[in-house]
């Protein structure tokens, strides 16, 4: 498989957090969420994916390429979004456009232009006077129009209202329709990637906890509803996380085909029930179930 975005072994201590030996791979031509809890790490690896801090240890490839060797390469190759405009504050859309044709080399004003126009992007006005959700969009078609081929967002939808983001998801899958494209996406909003993520990488107090298809945990994870006797049927190596209630016990499970099977074969009593679950659900047992 060809992958996009490779990160090996990468850590970075600060003095009351460590990102610790991160490793994952983005496969080319999908879209990654990155998920985690404030704080978890999240800006902390993407700054270190776009070389704006050093790793202590680690290495990482973008598009194949080493930032080392091939920073202008890679630069031209990936947009960046990040949660604030970085966007001077007297500037229009053509001096936006203007600078740009000096950054990038395969700067396009027609897809600028065409995305500003998209998204409602007034002319006339300077960046101090746009609104947040319009300086989030202004930096989402900055980045869609200088032929990148990675895409790499942290919290770029997350002070957006649902429709805005709604429209910018779209986009989002619009441009992965070209299968040399990819999207490195953090977010809060779990709902946004259950939607658009083909795979989730999600990170907790600086490690990875888990990296998979998004099919992949649809179709293996659940929530098993049950009493001790049923609990106590369950294989041990397939519980992510366990509630205890008044009722009984909530279990995550990894093994939902297998539960299946189980249930056809009336293994467990009539009370025992299994449910789909959300990627939510998923990493809230992970980090605060038992
Ligand atoms: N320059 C720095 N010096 C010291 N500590 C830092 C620095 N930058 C980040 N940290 C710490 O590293 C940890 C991770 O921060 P990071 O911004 O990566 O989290 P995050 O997952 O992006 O969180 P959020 O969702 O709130 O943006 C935090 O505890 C933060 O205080």
């Amino acid at each position: 498989m060809d992958y996009a975005l490779e990160l090996r072994g990468i850590s970075k201590s600060y003095k009351n957090f460590k990102l610790d030996n991160i490793s994952f791979k983005v496969p080319k031509g999908c879209i990654m969420g990155f998920v985690g809890e404030n704080g978890a790490g999240k800006t902390t690896t993407i700054k270190t994916i776009l070389n704006l801090i050093h790793a202590d240890k680690g290495n990482i490839r973008i598009l194949g390429m080493d930032y080392m060797k091939d920073q202008l390469a890679i630069r031209n190759q990936i947009g960046v979004v990040f949660d604030e405009s970085f966007f001077h504050e007297n500037l229009t859309l053509l001096d936006i456009s203007k600078i740009m044709k000096h950054i990038y080399s395969k700067w396009e004003d027609e897809t600028f232009f065409r995305y500003a126009n998209t998204f409602k992007l007034p002319k006339d006005k300077i960046v101090k006077e746009y609104s947040r959700g319009m300086k989030m969009k202004l930096s989402i078609a900055v980045a869609l129009s200088h032929q990148a081929k990675l895409l790499i967002l942290d919290e770029a939808t997350s002070g957006l209202d649902p429709i805005v983001r709604d429209e910018i998801l779209d986009i989002f899958l619009e441009f992965i329709q070209n299968e040399e494209h990819t999207i490195f996406i953090s977010s809060h909003i779990t709902s946004d990637l259950e939607k658009v993520a083909d795979y989730i990488t999600f990170i907790h107090e600086g490690k990875i906890i888990l990296s998979e298809s998004k099919d992949n945990l649809t179709d293996n994870y659940g929530v098993v509803k049950c009493k001790k006797e049923d609990f106590e049927k369950l294989d041990r190596n397939h519980i992510i996380g366990i509630r205890k209630n008044k009722f009984g016990y909530e279990v995550m499970i990894d093994n939902k085909r297998e539960i299946i099977k189980q249930m056809n074969q009336k293994k467990y009593s009539n009370e025992f029930c299994l449910d789909n679950t959300t990627i939510e659900e998923i990493i809230l047992f992970k980090v605060r179930g038992e």
